[in-house]
């Protein structure tokens, strides 16, 4: 085979954990065990496992902790072999096969977490994720709660942990987060406690469009001795989630087998989830909450599959198409000096200006689309919309720009900001409604979507305070929500060149989302 072996260790720990954290051999195609439970369904437990790590480059290797009645619906009842059956499984795999990294999932009870615990000490070389599995989404047990104090015992002997919100509320004994800041901050005190890097999971998130994750590492040591790092992600509109945690735990073993990267590995397994989550209907397995379909990328880049999706998750994907333009956006000058008050006022006061220019343009644009709308409500919600653009440019004058402008300012739009205009109109000249809509979308989304940051780097000393706030408006947030449905809509009615013209409007307006917010500071 055509391993590509190199060995690297990844930072050393300097808090309270009992060992070094493992070093990576990585290699093209690393042989994964999973230590798990079953799902006779095939969407959770061991079976997803073995999907997750094949389809993420790994072969794949299964010890059974627990047999598991279950559906999409919910758990029947668990049947634990005796732990000495356990023991010789992970024996009869060690003394034969190099294991690269292991993955492990539903424990149970304290017996199999002491005999795993103690196997991984005696014989594994290789990176430990422990996704620490406590209760189904259906709301069944899968961990006796007197286990949840050895549970907290095993993190010291992993590398990295997986818990979603409850679940990283529990390895803290603390009460569940409510925001993400304070479930990085739970996480953080997890980190430092166990000397264990902890993935944060977002999918409990409730009441926003984002579904984020992140690497929390309190010892730095993630690259760049940094001890966070984000990947923003957006939600996919399925209730076929069922197995989420347990292949993108499976897919971080592999990944970081293949690349010796943490980072890298979640940021790929993200990537290869969402695909997955969003090709999860099309599977149709089950009448509760189906699986992910965790090969759907391969079927359809291998003409298997048609990979039909719905208009939202056609439409996410052009989200994460917008990811590094995104990403970059965060990264402009004019954002960061904006969000740590450095920012200086006559550059800010020249931004306003481009922004008052632009609002009264693209309040004609969303009239356009409220006279072309296909339905009275998609007609009031753009005109609606056109009436708040107007009014919001009416507002800077009365308002932002006697504060901010210095008098004999430039005033004429700037070429990028007439370049965004002209693509705008450019929309609207044919009278395609699909077309006219992903254009003005990028406006609303990545202003929200920067906005929730925005807001977080507000304070009350903040001398941008009064600015940053407005992000908060949570009209705005229920505005952006509903011009995505809407496009998403009118994605799900288009035909092939439809949606291929509606998806250049849409990459098109946020290059000139990036262009318009990298113009104020060069
Ligand atoms: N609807 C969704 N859309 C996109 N990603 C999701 C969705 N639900 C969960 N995820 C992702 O799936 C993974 C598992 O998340 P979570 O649901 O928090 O954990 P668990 O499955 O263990 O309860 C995370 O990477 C999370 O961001
Ligand atoms: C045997 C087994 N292990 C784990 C789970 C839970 O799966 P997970 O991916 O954590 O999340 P949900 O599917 O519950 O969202 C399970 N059901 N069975």
């Amino acid at each position: 085979m055509t391993a590509v072996e190199q060995t690297t260790t990844p930072a050393a720990s300097t808090s309270n954990r009992v060992h070094d954290r493992r070093p990576v051999t990585v290699r093209d195609t690393p042989r994964v065990l999973s230590i798990a439970g079953t799902d006779p369904t095939g969407g959770a437990g061991i079976q997803a496992d073995l999907k997750s790590i094949a389809a993420n480059g790994g072969y794949g290797m299964a010890v059974v902790t627990a047999l598991v009645a279950q559906n999409t619906r919910g758990v029947r009842s668990v049947h634990t072999p005796p732990v000495g059956f356990l023991r010789e499984q992970l024996h009869a795999v060690a003394d034969d096969v190099v294991i690269d990294a292991v993955k492990i999932g539903m424990l149970g009870d304290v017996a199999i977490i002491d005999a795993v615990s103690t196997w991984l000490q005696e014989t594994v070389t290789g990176p430990v994720v422990l996704d620490p599995v406590m209760v189904a989404t259906s709301g069944d047990r899968l961990l006796r709660r007197d286990a949840e104090a050895a549970m907290r015992a095993l993190l010291p002997h992993v590398d990295l942990v997986t818990p979603n919100l409850p679940e990283l509320a529990v390895l803290a004994d603390e009460p569940v987060a409510t925001s993400w800041a304070d479930a990085l901050a739970q996480a953080e005190r997890v980190s430092a406690q166990a000397g264990v890097i902890v993935l944060v999971k977002g999918g409990h998130l409730t009441g926003t469009t984002a579904c984020p994750d992140a690497l929390v590492d309190a010892t730095g040591g993630l690259g760049g001795d940094r001890s966070l790092i984000e990947f923003d992600g957006l939600r996919v509109d399925t209730r076929n989630t069922h197995g989420t945690g347990c292949s993108l735990s499976s897919a971080m073993a592999t990944l970081v087998a293949r690349s010796g990267s943490w980072t890298e590995a979640l940021g790929d397994a993200k990537t290869w989830l969402t695909s997955s989550l969003r090709h999860a209907d099309a599977l149709e397995v089950g009448s509760g909450n189906g699986p992910i379909n965790h090969f759907a990328e391969l079927w359809v880049s291998s003409g298997m599959t048609s990979g039909r999706q719905d208009g939202a998750g056609i439409l996410s994907g052009w989200w994460e198409d917008i990811a590094e333009v995104r990403t970059r956006i965060d990264r402009l000058p004019f954002v960061t000096t904006l969000a740590d008050g450095t920012l200086d006022p006559a550059r800010f006061a020249w931004y306003l200006q481009q922004d008052a220019i632009y609002l009264r343009a693209y309040s004609r644009v969303l009239a356009r689309a409220s006279a072309l709308a296909p339905t009275a409500e998609e007609q009031v919600f753009w005109a609606t919309g056109a009436a708040g653009s107007i009014e919001a440019e009416m507002e800077l004058h009365r308002t932002w720009l006697r504060t901010y402008a210095v008098s004999g300012m430039e005033v004429e739009p700037s070429a990028t900001t007439t370049a965004y205009l002209d693509h705008l109109h450019a929309a609207t000249v044919d009278g395609d409604y699909g077309r006219v809509v992903a254009a003005v979308l990028p406006c609303y989304w990545i202003y929200q979507d920067l906005g929730e940051r925005l807001v977080g780097a507000s304070h009350a000393e903040h001398p941008f305070a009064a600015w940053l706030d407005t992000y908060a408006d949570p009209a705005f947030a229920t505005a952006n929500a509903r011009a995505i449905e809407i496009v998403a809509g009118a994605v799900a009615r288009a035909n092939e060149t439809g949606r291929d013209t509606m998806r250049r409007a849409f990459l098109a307006s946020a290059a000139h989302e990036e262009a318009f917010f990298a113009e104020p500071i060069r």
